[in-house]
């Protein structure tokens, strides 16, 4: 159903494209729905391949749809039989690579869109853009002479200048460090929420696109599996995959006792959404490497298979009696042996079965 309100709206999209032999074609999104209030930061989350970017393509208006219907600000703009001029959409988009003018400085690359300015109030605009990403004093920089993330905050400037509607951002993160991208994420959160802008990213990094969203989509196959705050994503999963995709878990087995409790090998845990299951039914429990905590003092034991260092802490994979596996973070200066065996509580909130 379509809100009536919603600044974005994408109603039963599918876009396909030609294969090589012109012959069977190739469908990269199945019947999506999705929507996105204004002031709202949507994020479509998944792997390479699922569809992510074909998603924001027919968003500007770059790829015609074989069903479906999208709307900005409720007007149509995108249809089998309607295809409303990328220029003409009100969006805005930062690239992977930014793709800022090399031979025009900061300054003149965030002037660029705004040619319907007379040249005075057109800088006047691109500085107040530049000082609203904290960037003033490089106003006069070409863009090699720029750190990636003050490349990117131009290119977040630049597509902001116009005020466009909604603003598209794919994969803004990924030519920058890792260290750098989860303060970028939250820098570039901040930015958009200040301005109110309505935005949708695409990216196959989940801590970047719980930084920056309020709305997460996992994307798998074409299609979005979950549309959820980030908080439900990660302690409600509607489906395995999301369970898998989402967070460090693995699955072990439990068996349905009274009262909507789960036995698993190494508890007993409450269940908030195991009703009507019946006794005795052996189900799959998922354990997050954050469910799990390690306590010299805890009687239950589990032996160190191998172990990742982190830096703040290891992820050691431990085995159980059974031989099952799991996961847990351990802060680093609990630095065990492989081989060695550590005591272990269960710390669960909620409880997720398939
Ligand atoms: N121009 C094209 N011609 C044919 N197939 C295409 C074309 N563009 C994309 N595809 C196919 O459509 C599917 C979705 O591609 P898309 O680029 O939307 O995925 P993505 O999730 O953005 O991937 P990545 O994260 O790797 O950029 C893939 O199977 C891809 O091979």
């Amino acid at each position: 159903m379509k809100s009536a309100h919603a600044l974005l709206s994408i109603q039963g999209l599918e876009v396909s494209y030609p294969s090589q032999d012109g012959y069977n074609g190739v469908i990269a999104i199945k019947n999506l729905n999705l929507e996105l209030m204004a002031g709202e930061i949507g994020c479509l989350l998944g792997s390479s391949g699922c569809g992510k970017s074909s998603v924001l393509r027919a968003i500007c208006g770059f790829e015609p749809l074989k069903s479906g219907e999208i709307f900005l600000r409720s007007k149509l703009v995108s249809s089998t039989s309607t295809l409303v001029p990328p220029g003409q959409r009100r969006v805005g988009m930062v690239f992977q690579d930014f793709a800022l003018f090399p031979h025009l400085n900061a300054l003149e690359n965030v002037s660029f869109g705004l040619q319907h300015l007379p040249s005075e109030q057109r800088n006047a605009v691109a500085m107040d853009w530049l000082s609203k990403v904290s960037l003033s004093d490089k106003a006069k920089s070409y863009p090699h002479e720029l750190s990636g993330g003050q490349q990117q905050r131009v290119a977040l400037a630049r597509a902001m200048a116009p005020e466009p509607d909604l603003i598209l951002l794919d994969e803004p993160f990924s030519s920058l460090d890792v260290e750098l991208r989860e303060r970028l994420a939250c820098d570039m959160r901040n930015i958009l929420k200040a301005n109110r802008i309505t935005a949708l990213l695409v990216t196959h990094d989940q801590v970047e696109a719980f930084a920056i969203a309020d709305k997460v989509g996992v994307m798998a196959d074409g299609k979005i599996l979950q549309w959820d705050e980030p908080y439900e994503l990660y302690h409600k999963p509607a489906t395995r995959y999301v369970a898998d995709f989402i967070g460090r878990g693995v699955f072990i087995k439990g068996q349905v006792l009274a009262g909507d409790k789960v036995q698993i090998e190494i508890g007993e845990l409450e269940m908030n959404q195991g009703h009507n299951i019946e006794i005795g039914k052996e189900i799959d429990v998922l354990i997050r490497a954050d469910d799990i905590q390690h306590d010299d003092n805890s009687p239950m034991h589990a032996e160190v298979v191998s172990k990742t260092f982190r830096g703040a802490d290891f992820l050691y994979t431990l085995k159980l009696q059974s031989g099952a596996e799991i996961l847990a973070f351990v802060p680093s200066h609990h630095n065990h042996a492989i081989g060695e065996k550590i005591g272990i509580t269960l710390a669960l909130d909620h409880v997720v079965t398939f």
